[in-house]
């Protein structure tokens, strides 16, 4: 479980606190203004900010010391970073191996991924001979790879069309949720959340608040959330 205890992040005159656990294959939307923080959280439970104060651990395991690469996360955005120099199957090794070995195993493992989110026999091609939905299926396909149990999505989607990007996330719920792994989401789309999420985190104000259940938020939400939702 995740849990966040007395945090305090700082980031020049911005400030945000979280104090709250996250249930184990929840599927949450950090959802909020822009500017209000969700990106910096998201930075902070990664390991790529250190708090001012607080804990960040996860089943009771203190992660806050740790380096992002220690941390049993992964987390994707919206560059997706695949190396662009690098065939799929070589970029997917090097989530699992910073040298990247290929060994028979190794790729069998890899080909099995790539199946499982549609990318049959494209385990040779280079990004750039891929399409943006593809390109996306390849960085999903490397987090399933890495095998974290908790999985943290900046927009990784948002290049995408409407209808690719749902999609994408009933794809992202169901190899990685699907296999009881926690997923966080930014969004700034609701019907993102509508879609996929089990639990609303709302940041805004300095705070990010304790996961509440997604219907009853989105139905009827609260100020700060409907002002985001532009309703
Ligand atoms: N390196 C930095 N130094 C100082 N302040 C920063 C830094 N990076 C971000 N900020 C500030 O931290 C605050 C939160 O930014 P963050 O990117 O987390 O917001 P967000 O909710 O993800 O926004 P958006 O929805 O626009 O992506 C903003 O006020 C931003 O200006």
């Amino acid at each position: 479980m995740l849990r966040l205890e007395g945090l305090e992040i700082r980031q020049g005159d911005f400030a945000l606190d979280a104090d709250w656990a996250l249930a184990d294959g929840s599927v949450c939307a950090v959802m909020g203004p822009s500017g209000g923080g969700k990106s910096t959280l998201l930075a902070a439970i990664a390991g790529f900010l250190a708090p001012r104060a607080g804990r960040v651990s996860w089943d009771g395991r203190d992660l806050t010391a740790l380096p992002p690469a220690a941390r049993p996360i992964s987390i994707l955005f919206q560059d997706n970073n695949l190396f662009p120099h690098l065939t799929v199957e070589r970029n997917l090794a090097l989530g699992i191996d910073p040298k990247g070995r290929l060994d028979a195993a190794r790729r069998r493992e890899i080909e099995a991924v790539l199946d499982r989110v549609g990318l049959h026999a494209m385990g040779a091609r280079r990004p750039a001979a891929l399409s943006g939905g593809q390109q996306s299926r390849a960085a999903l396909a490397r987090v399933l790879l890495m095998d974290r149990p908790l999985v943290l999505l900046d927009e990784p989607f948002a290049a995408l069309g409407p209808g690719l990007r749902m999609e994408m996330l009933d794809l992202a719920r169901e190899v990685l949720a699907g296999e009881g792994r926690t997923l966080m989401m930014v969004s700034h789309a609701p019907e993102d959340a509508a879609r996929i999420a089990s639990d609303i985190v709302l940041v805004d104000a300095g705070r990010a608040a304790a996961p509440a259940p997604a219907g009853p938020l989105l139905e009827t939400p609260p100020p700060a959330l409907r002002a985001y939702l532009g309703r």
